[in-house]
């Protein structure tokens, strides 16, 4: 067992889902008891809801009765009170599932540091906080609503590949069986593909009385033990030992509300032309200093459009009262602060950079020397050779001096329009760690639109979904800023994002998440863009045009007109 000065790791606990109740037949309390016992004698910690009573209360005695080591997580609406030393947020208690922190632990528990309650703030919480302690898996012993909903949001979650934890259902009295059957039905309707029937197994009564002597707590533990085997080298990202660190020292950690305003864009609507639809719809956005934001929407959603009126390269209108973009406070057309960067594609289609020049001129001719140390890492990082010339390379390489060149002075906005579509993939990771670094160490800020999200979980610090020139109100989004920050602040956010994960997809690498949100949303915004041209609303129907029978179509028309070996023939 652990020993008396050190907690055991979450390395080697197990979380048992329960209910708080006894249930009417008492076997569910013995085979509770025996859960409770063998995780103990396995030296595994139990991890559970932190109640007293029913078989919360059960496996928890079990467990600390044979020399475990228990850990119960309670919310604090839940708890009648909280023992001292334990944090609470001192609100009434509310519900008489509690009690736990009150019951255990007893004083000589407690002196040997074998039971720990943490009282926390919400459902949510309580069930992160279980999830991030348990690493072995998930056992779900019978239960009410309560038990259903934390057994299901770690199936989920092991669907997205968020975690690869064995999930173990204690089928006692057959108590999950209707339930089995009813994810075998969804199986065989297509809707859960046959290896997410896997993710789950019944720990059966034939199997305890057969193989474990009607052991029922060997019986899970054996089940928890070839589950981990069978899923070893599955995806599961979620690196729960480290999340609180990573939080503490994430970018996204930074207090983006104690940050100035960097950009602000207020009630944008701009058209090319006065005749032609706006291809920005009433835009509000205020993006923090040292913000990374990226703009994720369909061709044509006016990602593009919005950059470069970021960069002032368009005039927008404004009035007295009324300036919609400005940056650090300034009007960014007519009193443009210094330091705004932009990089677009259209640079690489410029004849003069298609010319022969030696690139070291070429850096040279744009004020290279003056930023030698950042030239030097730019130039190592983008792996520019200097005595390229312009007109005898590749389109990847033409990128790479594109970017040394706009990166070296240094600026306090970058705005990036696709243009690490054609780097290399080490080249465009080690971009984007560079431009990571620029916003945490210089203050930077940058808005990126692109359409490829390999790589790009760990980049942004907020997301903007852009839909027909107009920002998308998402689920989570910040009031503040009318974006969404990024990463999500815990797993279930993510998977509330997500919701389903697509179809075929059972497993969704970390990298793998943005671009299934992308994919949604895009999905999504051809939907809602479809029904509109249906109503005669934004534009005319895109995509094949297919008439009514008899009725002769466009390409009907077109092959009737202009069918020459017809005319020849005649
Ligand atoms: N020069 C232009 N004149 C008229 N309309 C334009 C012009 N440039 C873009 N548009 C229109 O503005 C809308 C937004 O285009 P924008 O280039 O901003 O989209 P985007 O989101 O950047 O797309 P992509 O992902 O293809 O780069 C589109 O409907 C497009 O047709």
């Amino acid at each position: 067992m652990p020993s008396d000065t050190s907690a055991p790791s979450a390395a080697d606990s197990v979380c048992v889902f329960c209910g708080s109740s006894p249930g009417q037949d008492p076997v569910y309390a013995e085979v509770a008891a025996q859960v409770g016992g063998a995780i103990a004698k396995e030296q595994w910690r139990l991890v559970y809801g932190g109640g007293q009573k029913g078989l919360m209360g059960t496996v928890a005695s079990a467990a600390l009765k044979t020399s475990g080591s228990v850990l119960g997580v309670i919310p604090s609406v839940m708890a009648t009170s909280s023992p001292s030393g334990h944090p609470t947020t001192g609100t009434a208690p509310a519900s008489k599932e509690g009690s736990g922190p009150n019951q255990l632990p007893s004083s000589e528990v407690a002196q040997h540091h074998r039971m720990e309650t943490r009282v926390v703030a919400s459902m949510h919480e309580r069930k992160a906080l279980m999830a991030k302690e348990s690493q072995r898996g998930f056992v779900g012993l019978p239960g009410g609503y309560g038990t259903f909903e934390e057994v299901f949001e770690m199936v989920t979650w092991s669907q997205l590949g968020i975690h690869n934890l064995p999930i173990v259902l204690v089928d006692v009295n057959q108590f999950w069986s209707p339930l089995q059957l009813l994810v075998e039905s969804a199986s065989k309707n297509g809707f859960i593909t046959p290896q997410g029937l896997q993710l789950i197994h019944f720990v059966k009564e034939e199997d305890v009385q057969n193989n474990h002597k009607g052991d029922w707590g060997a019986a899970t533990i054996d089940a928890v033990k070839m589950m981990q085997d069978k899923l070893k080298g599955r995806q599961g990202y979620w690196k729960w030992e480290q999340s609180d660190k990573a939080a503490s020292t994430a970018p996204s950690a930074v207090d983006f509300s104690a940050q100035p305003t960097a950009i602000k864009v207020t009630d944008l609507t701009y058209s090319f032309q006065s005749d032609l639809t706006p291809s920005l719809v009433d835009v509000n956005l205020t993006l923090p200093q040292c913000s990374r934001t990226l703009l994720i929407g369909a061709n044509g959603a006016g990602k593009s459009t919005l950059l470069r009126l970021l960069a002032g390269k368009r005039l927008v209108s404004t009035s007295r009262d009324h300036t919609p973009v400005t940056m650090f406070g300034k009007d960014v057309f007519n009193s443009p602060p210094q330091g705004i960067t932009y990089l677009g594609t259209e640079w690489a289609m410029n004849p003069v950079v298609r010319s022969d020049i030696v690139v070291e001129d070429f850096l040279n001719s744009v004020g290279g020397y003056r930023y030698k140390e950042r030239r030097d890492r730019l130039l190592d990082l983008l792996d520019v050779d200097l005595q390229w010339h312009m007109h005898a390379i590749s389109d990847g390489e033409r990128r790479r001096v594109q970017l040394c060149m706009g990166l070296m002075t240094p600026w306090t906005v970058l705005l990036l329009d696709e243009v690490t579509v054609d780097l290399d993939v080490q080249v465009r990771s080690d971009l984007l760690e560079f431009l990571k670094e620029e916003t945490e160490q210089r203050g930077a800020t940058i808005v990126y639109a692109t359409h490829i999200f390999d790589g790009l979980y760990d980049f942004p610090s907020h997301v903007v979904h852009m839909r027909l020139g107009g920002l998308v109100e998402e689920g989570q989004m910040e009031a503040e800023t009318n974006t969404l920050r990024w990463p999500p602040a815990s797993t279930s956010d993510l998977s509330q994002l997500l919701g389903t994960a697509p179809s075929g997809s059972e497993e969704i690498t970390k990298d793998g998440l943005l671009l299934t949100l992308a994919l949604k949303w895009l999905r999504q915004d051809r939907d809602i863009r479809e029904k509109g041209e249906e109503q005669g609303k934004g534009g005319k129907k895109r995509g094949a045009k297919r008439s009514a029978e008899g009725v002769e179509t466009d390409s009907e028309k077109f092959y009737n007109k202009y069918d020459y070996s017809q005319t020849v023939m005649r």
